[in-house]
């Protein structure tokens, strides 16, 4: 079923309709006569485990015509990269991202979100758009911790270069023809562009690192220093990286805080619940990471958010040899996807599934569910290094919002979009209320700016 038009206009109720009419796995072929292309989409939370666990994860490769894509654009970094080079990468990056590693990145996160919460108190219509938000402070979280910079002046850059080349990963990883980058289209020309200022933003914070003396031992740091000590890394290697974590490391936690906070503002009920919680467990101080671990109902909002809105819908891989998934044969070379979108709306394991119900990732109900149910951080060895990072950041956001604020989300739904991502499709209006009695760090440690 389908064609590349609807692909590129709503995969989103392609992927539900697909299930919808063809159940655990379904073929798709797209493309005109003579130029066709085929690929599977599963959506049976038996093929997260089956793709993605060890060994047999590598029988099914970040080949797909979505991954090159990805990796002509964004080049080879952690995200992108495969077999020998990735595992040196990932060895490489992993102490930044272990348990106490990212504890120690408390401080930075509170400060950013407070910085939100002084801006919002000084926003006289109270009504703010929690994407732009969200997006801003994340990459303000992302740019600090991973390469030590301040993010406002990367912001325009990312706003016009991200769209553009996630738009392009979307069209050329579903597209059946392929149109040769080298031609001058206007397409080819905006994505040169987009590729040209992100690299040139890639490069003037690399150089800026290389005239330092200690380069440090935040992620550029230790990129900058490897590649001087004992060249384990090219400097290709450097900016590729740079590049992958800029994206990785700020625009799907954007995106799952964008919706928790759009989800609490439509319900006064579990926002309670949530600002009770931040409260009790906070008080009136500044949170510290031990405090952030306690903030369980709070984690089950985003656990929630990242289900209804999973920031990664489809997970996309090329099938080394015929294998099967689920039962069903899949063929030697074809691109094969999980659908985190899909299986997080199947009403089978996720009962009156649109329905916004944290209580779902209660200990019991989690022992009782598949266990591939919810994945939006991925699985397996190729599964997301920044999981941590991203709960910990979103859930001490969320707490200290919710005890500055009351939300109130306006009616109806917002619509979606997807190019490497799912994102809002524009604005996420918010209406924001500060909150009486003030009484949080925030006034103690911040002036208005
Ligand atoms: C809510 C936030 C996030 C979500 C939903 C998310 C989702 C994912 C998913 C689904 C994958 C696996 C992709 C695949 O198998 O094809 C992944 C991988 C990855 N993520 Fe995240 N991510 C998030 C936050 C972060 C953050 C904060 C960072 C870094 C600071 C990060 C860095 C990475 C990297 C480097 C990989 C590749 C890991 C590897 O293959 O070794 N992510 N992420």
């Amino acid at each position: 079923m389908g064609s590349t038009r609807e692909l590129l206009r709503d995969p989103l109720e392609l992927g539900l309709r697909g299930y919808a009419e063809g159940g655990d796995v379904v073929r798709y072929v797209v493309g005109l006569p003579g130029r066709r292309r085929e690929f599977f989409t599963v959506n049976h939370p038996d093929g997260v485990g089956e793709l993605l666990n060890a060994p047999r994860h590598l029988d099914y490769r970040k080949d797909s015509e979505f991954y090159r894509a990805m990796r002509d654009l964004y080049g080879n970094g952690l995200v992108t990269s495969q077999d020998e080079t990735w595992l040196r990468q990932r060895r490489f990056i992993q102490p930044l991202f272990t348990p106490r590693s990212v504890d120690g990145y408390v401080t930075p996160m509170v400060e950013e979100a407070e910085r939100v919460a002084v801006r919002w108190h000084n926003c006289p219509s109270h009504l703010v758009d929690l994407d732009g938000e969200m997006r801003a402070l994340t990459l303000g979280v992302a740019a600090r911790i991973l390469f030590g910079v301040q993010a406002p002046r990367m912001l325009p850059v990312l706003r016009m270069a991200l769209p553009v080349l996630g738009r392009a990963v979307l069209q050329r990883g579903v597209s059946a023809v392929r149109i040769p980058s080298t031609w001058p289209t206007p397409g080819n020309r905006r994505i040169a562009r987009a590729e040209s200022r992100l690299d040139g933003l890639c490069d003037a914070i690399i150089e800026r690192r290389r005239t330092v003396a200690e380069p440090g031992t935040d992620l550029l740091g230790r990129l900058v220093a490897a590649r001087e000590d004992g060249d384990t890394l090219s400097t290709e290697e450097i900016r590729d990286q740079v590049k992958v974590f800029l994206l990785a490391g700020h625009d799907t936690t954007a995106t799952m805080l964008t919706f928790a906070l759009y989800l609490l503002g439509k319900d006064a009920g579990v926002q309670d619940r949530a600002r009770d919680e931040a409260e009790r467990v906070l008080g009136a101080g500044t949170p510290t990471a031990s405090d952030v671990h306690r903030l369980t109902y709070t984690t089950m909002v985003l656990e929630e958010a990242a289900r209804l809105y999973p920031p990664s819908p489809y997970l996309t891989r090329r099938a080394v040899e015929e294998s099967e998934v689920c039962g069903y044969r899949i063929p030697a070379g074809a691109d094969v996807n999980l659908a985190p979108w899909v299986i997080h709306h199947r009403a089978d394991l996720w009962p009156d599934p649109f329905r916004f119900d944290p209580d779902r990732f209660t200990p019991d109900r989690v022992k009782e569910r598949h266990k591939y149910a919810w994945f939006p951080f991925g699985h397996g060895p190729r599964g997301c290094i920044g999981q941590r990072f991203a709960m910990l950041e979103a859930a001490v956001t969320l707490a200290i919002l919710l005890r500055e604020f009351e939300f109130r989300s306006p009616p109806g739904s917002v619509p979606l979009t997807v190019d490497l991502l799912l994102h809002p499709a524009g604005e996420v209006p918010c209406r924001v209320r500060r909150r009486v009695p003030v009484h949080s760090a925030v006034h103690r440690t911040h002036q208005p700016s």
